[in-house]
């Protein structure tokens, strides 16, 4: 056989090593993207994740029926993947994927408003408090007496029971709404607010290292909160939590590992836990960025 000629040489190892790029790629071999590696966010609007999220490792993307979700008796991880939504009964051009109802056990509903052009709230049922956090884009919101307030990312508005109000979007707006029948307490009533989470100020936290905010004022007549918290990566709970109360919870920012139970699940923005009374719980922030998530805990009522 004659021996090869450089050029085919010279062509047969350039091939090889596109090859082997081609499989190693330059941090070794298969790797897969890392979400880690997600482009700088700072360029990119408050909470993106939340109506952007990675669906599930791209390696994964196609895989048919693979999801994060999950519903055991006192807990649930819904996953963006598995949301499932519907116009919205009495909204106008609003599509909405309720992730916890009483049908789940909890005495609230959850839901996402995905608002369009030229879209409208409707009102809850009488006697149902309502609080309306924006995740993505801009709503007006308008009460009976004619005031109108703009409510952008990071903006709340907390509705008493049978106020009359309405939210009105021109472009788009992604809303996350939780309502509760509201539990009356002798006369107490509680009062129309509008806030933003960076004009809370940072509550105290003995014993823990989270960064703690509340959208509602503390006080009894109010029989729910709403907690932001936040963590550095590498921050986690002090307390194992197990409490009377209940949660519905919307990771607003970064990743982590959240106990539920005795599962352990990780989560990352744009997912939502249902917890139930009593569930073990308990959270451990990873990554790079710092984790921020929005949490609705019923207070201020006996549980008799
Ligand atoms: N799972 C939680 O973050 N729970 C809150 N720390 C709370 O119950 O107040
Ligand atoms: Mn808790």
């Amino acid at each position: 056989m004659q021996n090869p000629s450089l050029p085919r040489l010279l062509l047969l190892s350039f091939t090889l090593i596109s090859v082997f790029n081609l499989v190693l790629g330059d941090e070794g071999f298969c790797s897969a993207p890392s979400i880690l590696d997600q482009t700088d966010s700072s360029s990119k609007p408050l909470y993106w994740k939340v109506t952007s999220p990675t669906l599930s490792p791209s390696h994964l993307q196609d895989l048919p029926g693979f999801t994060r979700s999950v519903y055991r008796r006192d807990h649930a991880l819904i996953t963006p993947e598995s949301h499932v939504f519907s116009p919205l009964p009495d909204w106008t051009n609003t599509l909405g994927a309720y992730l916890i109802t009483p049908a789940i056990g909890s005495h609230f509903v959850m839901y996402l408003a995905k608002m369009q052009e030229n879209s409208r709230s409707g009102l809850p049922p009488n006697d149902v408090e309502r609080l309306i956090f924006v995740t993505q884009g801009a709503v007006t919101l308008t009460n009976s007496s004619g005031i109108s307030n703009k409510l952008v990312v990071d903006s709340y508005a907390y509705l008493p029971p049978n106020f009359d109000h309405s939210l009105k979007c021109d472009g788009s707006a992604t809303l996350v709404v939780f309502e509760r029948r509201y539990a009356f307490l002798d006369n107490h009533i509680t009062e129309h607010i509008v806030g933003s989470t960076d004009k809370q100020p940072l509550l105290e936290t003995p014993g823990e290292v989270f960064e703690l905010r509340k959208l509602l004022p503390a006080s009894m007549p109010y029989d729910f909160n709403i907690h932001i918290m936040d963590f550095q990566p590498g921050e986690f709970l002090n307390v194992k939590e197990l409490h009377y109360n209940q949660h519905g919870l919307l990771l607003l920012e970064g990743l982590g590992i959240y106990r539920l139970g005795d599962s352990w699940y990780p989560v990352q923005a744009g997912d939502v836990i249902w917890m139930a009374p009593f569930v073990p719980q308990w959270y451990a922030a990873l990554g790079k960025t710092r984790s921020r998530y929005l949490l609705y805990k019923d207070v201020n009522r006996n549980p008799l």
